[in-house]
């Protein structure tokens, strides 16, 4: 059923449908960044926004104008048929959509009776005239023209006689591709191959659909891709699922399912290798976190936490991933927790450039004290400094500890007029000296942490380019009749490099000093050597 691949199209909207999400308010200057990665990555269509309704989207068909020169994608200008009872010439917003000057444009359309009698509040051949009417105006003036079909599943269901003249009309008018929108996002992927396969006996031929899925049930991809199989030659999606409501179809997962499943040749060569990175540079630019768990591209899609999974991917990689995470820019990871077996503890020291082949008697030392430590609050799961300092140590190669503690201490003083300072002093050996040092912080390990610098620093000069990028705590529960501990994770940075400790205690200065020091012996071990 899946049609030509040279005839597909990936349409792209996550400027248009993407910038309708909560929480995203995207810059003409963040639109033109957007709009140059998806070409970079080879979409063939980027639908750019609503000329003439939001000043911004006309701006940015402006400058994009001037500005890019798309290699691989045509822009497309989004906007509605026109309005009741007007002429299409003399209609102010379909005039803007000309005037953004794209080769391609979309129109929306009602195709759900119920919403043409409501929302439209005009009669179902009004509906059906203003739909020719702005498909053959555009056409006329030498567009490239989609119509989005709005509620086109649930106006099927109801009245699938007019779903389908809707269509009909459209296609007759000059549409190039129809799409059929599940505007509600409610459908399940039987509703959508059933829909297609009797849109298509309605229509007979090979009529020119296309498909836009939202969200709402989870299943948006998978309408998606069923909805190629049932013969679609055009999907839409938006990067990372963006959208309104819960979002989208993942244009990702979407373009990964087409082309690693379905072998579609969806995008240009090279294409599918700079997903990971599109899909996190336009996270970045939305000013969203990037979904760690996101199918093909989340930093996690190819992390591998169970015992059992590792040994296998020892052997084989491929035994525990679905596709070779390198097609679609990403990698894979094992995660070392207290699900970890000896074969995690093997892959996770390879990753980190310590070898253990040929030393069972570590890997074995490693996993028990993995577990051990796990099971007392430590999580090595994000800690791979702290579990590198381990296998080092199990190995007989410990890091040097950069001093040895005599003491240390640390107040909080909240003062009369309200305010809190905290002091440290440490008391450390350094190179066979003796040193004191004391310093203040605006919380008790900022003191802590400026305290041993003090005393390092003319020993360590290294020290100088370490920093503390990140400090998180958890308090964890007590288990069987033990007191509350607490975790704490210190993240590190020096330069480009990165890098994270855990500490864990009763007394969350002590579980902090524990994650310190390791920061900072890790640190000096990779920076500057450790004499
Ligand atoms: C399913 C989707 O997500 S489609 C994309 C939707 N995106 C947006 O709505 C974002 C941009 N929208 C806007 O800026 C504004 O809503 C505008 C500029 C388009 C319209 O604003 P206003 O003129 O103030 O009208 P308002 O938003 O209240 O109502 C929409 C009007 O368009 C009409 N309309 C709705 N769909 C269509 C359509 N497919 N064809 C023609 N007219 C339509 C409505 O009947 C209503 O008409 P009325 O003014 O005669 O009542
Ligand atoms: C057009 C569109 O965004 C929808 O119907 O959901």
């Amino acid at each position: 059923m899946i049609g030509p691949a040279d005839e597909f199209h990936v349409f792209d909207t996550t400027l248009r449908d993407g910038a309708q999400r909560e929480g995203i308010r995207y810059s003409v200057a963040d639109k033109l960044a957007i709009a140059r990665l998806l070409d970079d990555l080879g979409v063939d269509y980027v639908e750019g926004g609503w000329p003439g309704a939001l000043p911004s989207d006309t701006e940015f068909f402006r400058r994009a104008r001037a500005e890019i020169d798309f290699k691989n994608a045509t822009l497309v200008a989004f906007g509605a048929t026109r309005k009741v009872g007007r002429h299409v010439e003399d209609d102010p917003q379909v005039k803007a959509l000309l005037d953004a000057e794209t080769s391609a444009l979309c129109l929306v359309a009602k195709s759900d009776v119920r919403h043409v009698e409501r929302a439209l509040r005009t009669t179902r051949e009004e509906n059906l005239a203003m739909i020719a009417d702005t498909v053959s105006y555009g056409v006329a003036m030498g567009r490239e023209v989609f119509l989005d079909c709005e509620h086109f599943f649930d106006g099927y269901r109801h009245d699938p006689g007019y779903a389908a003249a809707v269509v009909g009309t459209a296609l007759e008018a000059g549409a190039d591709v129809v799409v059929l929108c599940d505007t509600n996002g409610g459908m399940l992927p039987s509703d959508v191959r059933d829909t297609i396969a009797g849109l298509r006996e309605r229509l007979g031929g090979q009529p020119r659909l296309g498909m836009h899925a939202q969200n709402d049930t989870s299943c948006a991809v998978a309408n998606t891709i069923t909805a190629v199989q049932a013969g679609v030659m055009h999907v839409q999606g938006t990067a990372n699922g963006y959208g309104e409501r819960p979002g989208n179809a993942d244009l990702f997962a979407v373009l990964g399912n087409l082309a690693l499943k379905l072998g579609l040749p969806v995008l240009p060569d090279g294409g599918l290798a700079k997903m990971t990175h599109v899909s996190h540079a336009i996270a970045e630019i939305a000013n969203l976190a990037p979904d760690t768990h996101q199918a093909y591209v989340g930093h996690a899609a190819f992390a591998h936490k169970a015992g059992l999974h590792a040994s296998a991917i020892k052997v084989d990689p491929e035994l525990y991933n679905h596709v070779d995470p390198a097609l679609v820019g990403n990698d894979m990871r094992v995660l070392v927790t207290e699900m970890a077996g000896r074969a995690s503890i093997e892959l996770k020291s390879a990753e980190l450039g310590l070898d253990l082949t040929g030393r069972p008697d570590v890997s074995a030392r490693v996993t028990e004290r993995v577990k051990e430590l796990e099971a007392a609050g430590w999580s090595f799961e994000a800690a791979d400094a702290s579990f590198e300092l381990l296998v080092r140590d199990e190995l007989g190669s410990p890091v040097p500890a950069p001093f040895t503690l005599e003491s240390y201490r640390v107040i909080v003083e909240h003062r009369e007029d309200g305010a809190v300072v905290s002091e440290a002093t440490v008391k450390v050996g350094v190179r066979g000296e003796r040193v004191i040092a004391t310093a203040e912080g605006n919380g008790p390990v900022h003191a802590l942490d400026s305290a041993l610098r003090q005393a390092l620093l003319p020993h360590h000069p290294g020290l100088a380019g370490v920093e503390l990028a990140d400090y998180k705590v958890r308090i964890l529960a007590g288990s069987h009749g033990t007191a509350a501990v607490t975790r704490v994770l210190i993240g590190s940075s020096a330069g480009e490099r990165e890098w994270t400790t855990v500490g864990v205690h009763e007394n969350v200065v002590e579980a902090s000093w524990h994650a310190l020091v390791d920061a900072l012996a890790f640190g000096l071990s990779r920076e500057v050597g450790t004499t």
